[in-house]
């Protein structure tokens, strides 16, 4: 790793030498909390994001993890998903199901993901009805500082504007606090209509893992993370910021180019 450490004040930081490190170092991660989470409560709760992070997963699906992950304990949830049918290009759960959820012996019931066949403002009101539910249920936990749920694991990709699951810059979404899924039909990046965690349901997590990787994402890596001062922009990749969970950046070189708080080690 070229890089590890702690930030004073935005978590872990794990800078790779390559994506091909970073993924392996990923599914490490990832395994090792299921592991922890399921000798803990039994199950582990996990939510996912759309974009690159599901090929990032992809180690996952190899030896060892295929054959030591307890796949059954795992109860699938994503932290936001495009209003699209589940057999769209765009649908975020096609693409874990594709390159993820299809390859392992996921329990096809612990899989929660969004009924397509509704609007996206009912498609999040019935979403966040769903895991009501499953916290009645301690399948998922209920946080001790807030009545959200307690997800094991949310896990984030970032956009070049530093967006991460559907909460946009200056998007009024980002200011929902009274539920813990809402809706957007404009999104700056297509397909408009998207369900997503609220800022409180991510801030609530156990553990939140961003991923990012690439040059194109240098700028908002660097504002989402250095101590910028009075001046700093909010950008919704910065107030994550779990309150009693741990926040852990994964990132390859390029993406922590303009990093100001990293030296490398070479
Ligand atoms: O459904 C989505 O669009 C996402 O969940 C979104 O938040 C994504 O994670 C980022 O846009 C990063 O995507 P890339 O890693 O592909 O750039």
């Amino acid at each position: 790793m070229a890089f590890s450490g702690v930030h004073r004040d935005r978590g872990e930081l794990r800078i790779h030498e390559s994506v091909e490190e970073l993924s392996t170092n990923l599914a490490d991660y990832i395994a090792d909390l299921s592991e922890a989470s399921v000798k803990e409560r039994g199950v582990f709760a996990i939510a996912l994001s759309g974009g690159s992070l599901i090929g990032l997963m992809g180690k996952l699906c190899e030896a060892p993890y295929n054959k030591t992950v307890d796949w059954a304990k795992w109860y699938i949830f994503w932290a936001d998903e495009r209003v699209v049918a589940k057999n769209h290009a765009d649908s975020n759960y096609k693409l874990a199901k594709e390159g993820l959820l299809s390859k392992v012996p996921i329990v096809p019931s612990h899989v929660h993901s969004i009924n397509d066949s509704l609007s996206a403002e009912e498609a999040g009101d019935e979403y966040e009805f769903d895991i009501r539910q499953l916290v009645k249920a301690r399948m998922v936990c209920v946080s001790d500082i807030s009545d959200c749920p307690k997800f094991d694991l949310i896990l984030l990709g970032m956009g070049s504007d530093g967006h991460v699951a559907s909460l946009f810059p200056n998007h009024s979404v980002l200011d929902v606090k009274n539920q813990w899924v809402s809706f957007i039909t404009d999104s700056p990046k297509p397909p408009p209509e998207r369900i997503t965690f609220t800022l409180p349901v991510i801030n609530s997590a156990s553990n939140v893992v961003v991923v990012v990787t690439g040059e194109s994402k240098a700028e908002a890596v660097h504002l989402a993370i250095d101590d910028l001062g009075p001046n700093c922009p909010s950008l919704p990749a910065r107030v994550v910021q779990p309150t009693n969970g741990k926040l852990v950046w994964f990132l390859d070189k390029p993406a922590a180019s303009k990093l100001e708080s990293v030296q490398f080690c070479e």
